[in-house]
This record gives C-alpha cells, structure tokens and sequence, in this order.
C-alpha cells in the first residue's frame, strides 16, 4: 500500500500580470505548502475502484468526475501500466477553496502511481501529465516552496519558510476560479520581488483578491478576523480564494488565534499548521 500526503497549496503572492491569448493568465506567484492535506493510499486490486471518505466527501461524492480518476487514467496512458489499483481518498481539504485540493489531489495520484510503477518523481513524462491536468498541479507535485511563472508550470523551488505556523480560515464558500480570474481588473500592478522570501511575500499582493471579495464578500470577515489575531507576519487570501491564511511570529500565536477565530465562527474551516 501507498501513502501520500496531498498537501494544501498557498499563494503567498500572487501577481497576474496579463490575460493570454488562450485564455489563460500570465502569473508569478510564490508557492508555498503546509504540512496537512487530503490523504490518498494506493493498493494493488483485482479491479479499480476509488473511494472518498473524510469531512468534505460529500461534495465530490454528488460529482462523477474526479482528478483521481483523470490523474489515474492520464499516468496510464502515459505509462502503460495497465495494472488495476484500488484508490482511497480521506478529504480533509474544503473544495474550490483556493488552497489546490484537487490539484494536490492529482498530484498524490501521480507520485503514488509512479513510486508503484518504479518512476522518478521528476520524470519529465509525469511532469507532463501533471501540466495537462491543471495550473496548480505540477507545483504540487513538487509540493515544496517555489517561485511559478508560465500559467504556474514554470518552476523555480527555493529555500526557505520551513516551520513558520500557519492558519488557513475557509467561511465556507466555494469560489470557482475561472469566475475570478474572468472579474480580473486588466490592470498589471508589477512583477514579484527578489530575495528574503518572506519580505518577498510581505511586499507582495494577491491580485484575485479583489474580484474574489466581490463575487464572495464572506472573504472580507475573514480577512479582518485574520487581521484582528495577535502576532501575525502575513495575512492573505490564497489563490482565487476563499481560503484565507495568517502567518504567525510563534506557534503559541497561531493556536491563540486559532481558539479564538473558531470560537468566534463556529461553522468556519480553520487549520492550525505550519510551512514545510
Ligand atoms: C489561482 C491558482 O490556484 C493560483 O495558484 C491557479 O492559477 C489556478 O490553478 P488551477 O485551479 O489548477 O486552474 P486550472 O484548472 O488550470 O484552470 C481553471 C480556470 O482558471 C483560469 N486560469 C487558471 C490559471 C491561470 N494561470 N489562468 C487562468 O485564467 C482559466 O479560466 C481556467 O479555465
Ligand atoms: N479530488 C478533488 N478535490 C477537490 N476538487 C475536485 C477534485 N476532483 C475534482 N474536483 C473539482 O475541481 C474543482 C476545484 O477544486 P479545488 O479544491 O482544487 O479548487 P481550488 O482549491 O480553488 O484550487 P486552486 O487553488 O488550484 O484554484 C472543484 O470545484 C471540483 O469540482
């Protein structure tokens, strides 16, 4: 049996410098992943079959389509390996919520698949599959800290970050990407800083923030509950949102705010973690 971690994904900056011909955006970003996620075992079966268990099951559940199932097919295709494979999901992560769910998702299936079948992770074939399947997925097939340029494809992993605490706060709205990205301004507001990382994302914007906040104004409590909480370095929305996140100066901090943001929003999704 398999085990991998399918970490959730944070934008600590996120650019959008322009709309391409085909549709897409042109960003920079820096990627960076905590220590928690959905979690995906592989084992061998007589007969495929894919199971998804955990908190946010549901929704996925009422969708046919999966990308588990996509990543699974798109690895065979790839690599021939035509054995079957019993699939377990435990879904941890809230769905459409800016923190790649999915993406990381895909990319455990490939990582998993491809340590079964005796492949490099950074086999230039699983790369691919990985770029086919999403923006998000080959930075989390990768799963550790890097600058992305391209449509987020274009990796450069870096140093730094590892073990500052983390809290990820998610109202419990999901926000489609395609529909932020479409309320994107037009405006290029610069490019990503070089050098401390962190300064780096201090000095940074999340750009999807503010189409993100008009199509779900849940984001602003949010972002000023976040904003309230003692000892923060950062605080952001990720991705098109509407996971927020704080970077905390200690991990006493981070359990504080956490105690007090789910006391105060009961019903919201908050993770107490750290950057890898
Ligand atoms: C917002 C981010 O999460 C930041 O890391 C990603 O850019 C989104 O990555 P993702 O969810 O893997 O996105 P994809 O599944 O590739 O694309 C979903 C939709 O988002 C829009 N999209 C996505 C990525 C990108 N660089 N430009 C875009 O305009 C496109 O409308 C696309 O149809
Ligand atoms: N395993 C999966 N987990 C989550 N969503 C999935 C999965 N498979 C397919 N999807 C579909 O993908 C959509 C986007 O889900 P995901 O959780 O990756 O979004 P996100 O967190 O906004 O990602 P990103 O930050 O990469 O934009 C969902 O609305 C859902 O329909």
């Amino acid at each position: 049996m398999i085990h991998e971690v399918a970490r959730a994904k944070l934008n600590l900056a996120l650019h959008v410098r322009h709309r391409r011909p085909d549709g897409y955006h042109a960003l920079e970003t820096l990627f960076a992943f905590v220590e928690d996620g959905d979690r995906l075992t592989v084992a061998d079966a007589e007969a495929d079959s894919f199971v998804i268990t955990g908190p946010f099951a549901g929704t996925l559940q009422a969708e046919g389509d999966n990308l588990v199932t996509r990543a699974r097919d798109r690895f065979r295709l790839a690599f021939g390996d035509d054995r079957p494979c019993a699939i377990l999901l435990d879904k941890r992560l809230p769905v459409a919520s800016g923190i790649g769910g999915g993406s990381a998702d895909a990319a455990a299936t490939l990582r998993a698949l491809a340590t079964r079948a005796g492949v490099r992770h950074d086999d230039p074939d699983l790369l691919a599959c990985a770029d086919a399947l999403g923006s998000d997925v080959p930075a989390c097939l990768l799963s550790r800290t890097a600058i992305g340029r391209g449509r987020g494809e274009d990796l450069v992993p870096v140093d730094g970050l590892t073990g500052i605490p983390a809290l990820l706060v998610n109202p419990g709205v999901g926000v489609s990407t395609a529909a932020v990205f479409g309320s994107w301004d037009g405006v290029d507001r610069g490019p990503i800083g070089s050098g401390d990382l962190l300064e780096v994302a201090c000095s940074g914007r999340n750009d999807l923030e503010p189409p993100a906040r008009s199509l779900a104004p849940a984001i602003d409590a949010v972002l000023a509950l976040l904003e309230h909480q003692p000892r923060t370095r950062l605080v952001r929305m990720s991705g098109s949102g509407a996971t927020c996140f704080a970077l905390f100066e200690d991990a006493p901090a981070c359990a504080a705010a956490a105690e007090a943001i789910r006391s105060a929003e009961p019903d919201w999704w908050c993770l107490e973690t750290a950057l890898i």
